[in-house]
């Protein structure tokens, strides 16, 4: 397929563009392609808390083009005391979401930028903006590779929610490595869990997938170990939203049950996370903040109610997949394979 259709070469999920944050709108996809036009921090931050951008590499890159544009409004406002300002600013940004770890680590990064400026911080801080946004992208490339040649192959593969180019800044993680497996005649076929309740699997990574040619089936989340028990599928790979320093894995709700099935159905299991998305301060999975949202997402479908009335619904939106319980992590570091915590100070060094 020509480079220039392949998905990651014409959408993004987040750009800066003519000074301003363009955030194509995830909730209308994949029926209507808008961008939402930002131009300030704060409705930066809501367009992650309410998942316009969502992702956990998307969401570190969409931060650090908010810090961008705090410092340009601050700046402006007064040239010598903006830091202070430009400090609420990121603590609006880093309260939108509490599980990704990718954007506690983009604010961290990008305030270690600013702290040495002087003058308009505004052009630094767009380089600064702009390599996480391309070093992201050059890891997804590398962790493909790393994580296509795990898969002896040829076989069918299972992933669950979105881990694409609308989950990262661009080609992606699990799906990074899908589209390099793919291309080398390794993976044959994908399953890709709907991902209730919020369908990423089923509007995004359904969308991605038919985009770039890939045989893709959709199935009901509750499909999937039926899918592993026929032996269709010789992987589970997913991506993740923070992974402790133990190896455990905080991932998308559902991903646990995955571990699970595949374990008994001597299906491997991959995580494709960069090394952005590791926590080296959080000992262990339990220590993981497990973001919970509005029951009413669970309780409907499509933004319609369908569920009995004046029944509650309890909505965790990640759960946490113990490190025995996965095969291989892969970063663009390296491959950890059983990963425990002595795997994970060697990938990153520490
Ligand atoms: C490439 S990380 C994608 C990661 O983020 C998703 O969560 P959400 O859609 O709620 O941001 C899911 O956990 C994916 O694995």
């Amino acid at each position: 397929m020509p480079a220039a259709e392949k998905f990651q070469e014409t959408i993004q999920a987040v750009r800066w563009t003519d000074g301003a944050v363009e955030m194509l709108d995830q909730r209308l996809l994949p029926h209507t392609e808008a961008y939402l036009h930002l131009a300030t921090a704060a409705e930066v931050a809501a367009g992650i808390r309410d998942m316009a951008v969502r992702g956990a590499p998307a969401i570190g890159i969409a931060a650090a083009y908010g810090v961008v544009l705090a410092a340009r409004a601050r700046y402006a406002e007064d040239p010598a005391g903006w830091r202070e300002a430009v400090a609420a600013d990121l603590e609006v940004l880093a309260a939108a979401r509490p599980t990704a770890v990718n954007l506690f680590w983009a604010l961290e990064r990008m305030g270690r930028c600013l702290a040495g400026l002087e003058g308009d911080p505004v052009p630094a801080l767009l380089d600064e903006a702009r390599r996480i946004h391309e070093e992201d992208i050059a890891a997804n490339h590398r962790m493909g590779e790393l994580g296509a040649a795990l898969i002896e192959g040829p076989c069918g593969v299972l992933t669950h929610c979105n881990t694409g180019s609308l989950a990262t800044g661009g080609f992606g993680t699990a799906l990074g490595v899908i589209r390099q497996g793919f291309a080398e005649g390794r993976i044959t076929e994908v399953f890709a869990d709907e991902t209730r309740p919020w369908l990423q699997g089923a509007r995004l990574t359904a969308w991605e997938l038919v985009h770039d040619h890939i045989p893709a089936t959709l199935i009901a989340d509750s499909a999937a170990a039926l899918v592993m028990r026929s032996g269709k599928v010789g992987w589970v790979i997913v991506g993740s939203d923070r992974i402790a320093a133990n190896g455990d894995v905080a991932n998308k709700i559902g991903t646990y049950q995955l571990a699970v099935a595949a374990r008994y159905h001597g299906v491997k299991f991959m995580v494709v996370a960069p090394t952005s998305t590791v926590d080296m301060a959080v000992p262990d999975g339990a220590a993981i903040p497990i973001e919970t949202r509005a029951g009413e997402e669970v309780a409907s479908l499509g933004g319609q109610r369908v569920a009995a009335p004046g029944v509650q619904a309890w909505n965790p939106v990640f759960d946490v997949t113990p490190a025995e319980l996965v095969d291989a992590i892969v970063t663009e570091r390296g491959v950890v394979r059983s990963p425990d915590r002595a795997g994970m100070a060697a990938m990153m060094g520490v």
